[in-house]
């Protein structure tokens, strides 16, 4: 039950997001992703990173909406120190799913909520997931489906992927991309 009259900003252009939110009765006023260069800096650590990143994206978009609610968040893909990049080509993917296969990573979810009054929250949620070891013709066959293009780690729970993975620790939509109760919990807290 929405509450304030200020409007709510999506700074995001994944659509996995935006259906997170409808799951739970969100429908953004307007979708407004930040663009920004999300290079890690050299050594930086995945929750430095996640929260770097999350909080750039936000205070990007923040700016171009003032006295709005603006939420921003980073979804890392995590094995131990390493940041798993975005899959971009077939190569990253392969890359990311041979390191995967058969051992437990985390994916790190920064949520950031900026108020209509630039207050700026913070919440990092953390989720260990197990992967099953990976056979060739498996990795294949995921390639061919593209699923893993624009994912973090280069894969996604929500697809095929979800045939790899026996366990999670934590909550399954932090790894699709946002951490609903965390998210709603946020919203309800800062007067949405
Ligand atoms: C691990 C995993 C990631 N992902 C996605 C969620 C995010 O869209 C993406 C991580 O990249 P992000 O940089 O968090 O998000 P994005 O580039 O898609 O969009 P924006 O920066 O504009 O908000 O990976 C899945 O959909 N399923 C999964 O299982």
């Amino acid at each position: 039950m929405r509450q304030s009259s200020a409007p709510f900003i999506l700074a995001s252009a994944s659509p996995r997001r935006r259906d997170l939110l409808k799951q739970i009765g969100i429908v953004p006023d307007h979708v407004d992703p930040a663009d920004i260069d999300e290079s890690p800096n050299n050594r930086e650590l995945p929750i430095d990173y996640a929260k770097r990143i999350s909080r750039e994206k936000a205070e990007v978009v923040s700016d171009r909406h003032k006295g709005a609610f603006v939420l921003a968040a980073d979804t890392v893909v995590a094995v131990g120190r390493r940041i798993l990049p975005k899959a971009e080509d077939e190569m990253d993917a392969r890359d990311c799913l041979a390191l995967l296969s058969g051992r437990r990573h985390k994916v790190l979810t920064c949520h950031i909520l900026v108020t209509p009054d630039g207050v700026l929250r913070q919440k990092l949620v953390q989720t260990s997931v197990k992967f099953k070891r990976l056979h060739q013709s498996e990795i294949e066959s995921y390639i061919k489906s593209m699923d893993w293009q624009g994912k973090a780690g280069g894969y996604a729970i929500q697809g095929g992927a979800a045939a790899f993975i026996p366990a999670i620790n934590g909550s399954y939509t932090n790894v699709v991309g946002l951490s609903l109760p965390e998210v709603a919990n946020m919203l309800v807290g800062n007067g949405f």
